[in-house]
């Protein structure tokens, strides 16, 4: 059975990523009900992604959102996409249900708290099977969030490179709950929204680099260097900015 609570479209994704435009998440009295979790196909996303975490030790694993934020920077506006977020996700990123990562997560104990950012907490995810994930609730900001969300549900989803950490899958899940408002019960609308990404056991970037910015620049050359094999779409834009990567990268290198 569909889940009606797990909005599968957070928000249509407009055809260029830089011009984003707000929509209606669902319509107006659409019943929300508990998930069925047998109608996610999730497992078969870890399976596929089985490789990726046999490749995570490398220490520059953790430098992940910052990472993808230069690389957001650097990459080319999205073209021809559907009016839809789940066509523009790929087919390794899939749905996760809230109670699935209430599950996960020990209903998201202060124990699996492994870190939080300005956007939300992050918490370790322990799947049945043992397959690990980071698991990052975004805060609840009114007004700006819903495109936040989508914003960095559209940046993570294009980026695919060995060396930064992938989206396995999303939560975006409204409940309906009661609250007292002037005396009164009143149902009030509360959305969860969620990133899970590959987990990276060594953890941020930051404390390996604390007081030796030597060895910060040499990593983000490495980084930088990198970014030249993102599987990012064509256009002379990228080319130009690829080989500029490309020089700034060898240098701080050397
Ligand atoms: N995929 C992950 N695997 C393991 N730990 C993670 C992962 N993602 C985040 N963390 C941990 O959670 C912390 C917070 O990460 P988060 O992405 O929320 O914020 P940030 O990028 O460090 O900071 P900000 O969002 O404020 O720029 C990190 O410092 C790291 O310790």
């Amino acid at each position: 059975c569909p889940d009606a609570s797990q909005d599968p479209n957070p928000q249509p994704a407009s055809s260029r990523r830089r011009h984003l435009h707000r929509a209606p998440l669902s319509s107006p009295g659409t019943t929300r009900r508990p998930h069925s979790p047998a109608s996610c196909s999730y497992q078969s996303a870890f399976a596929k992604e089985e490789k990726s975490y046999q490749d995570a030790h490398s220490p520059l694993f953790p430098c992940i959102n910052h990472c993808r934020r230069l690389a957001a920077f650097f990459s080319p506006p999205a073209v021809s996409r559907k009016n839809n977020s789940m066509d523009y996700a790929s087919s390794e990123t899939t749905v996760m249900p809230l109670d699935l990562l209430r599950e996960i997560t020990n209903d998201f104990s202060e124990e699996r708290r492994i870190g939080s950012g300005s956007y939300g907490k992050v918490y370790l995810g322990v799947h049945q099977h043992g397959k690990r994930i980071a698991v990052k609730i975004l805060y609840d900001m009114p007004g700006i969030d819903d495109e936040q969300f989508q914003n960095e549900f559209n940046n993570l989803t294009r980026l695919r490179h060995q060396n930064i950490v992938r989206l396995v899958g999303y939560c975006h899940n409204i409940q309906e709950i009661q609250v007292e408002y002037k005396g009164k019960l009143v149902l009030a609308e509360k959305t969860h929204r969620a990133l899970c990404l590959e987990y990276m056991s060594n953890g941020s970037l930051d404390k390996y680099l604390s007081g030796n910015e030597d060895v910060f620049l040499v990593l983000v050359g490495i980084l930088i260097y990198h970014f030249k094999n993102l599987e990012l779409e064509n256009s002379p834009n990228l080319v130009l900015q690829m080989s500029v990567i490309d020089m700034i990268g060898r240098q701080a290198m050397e």
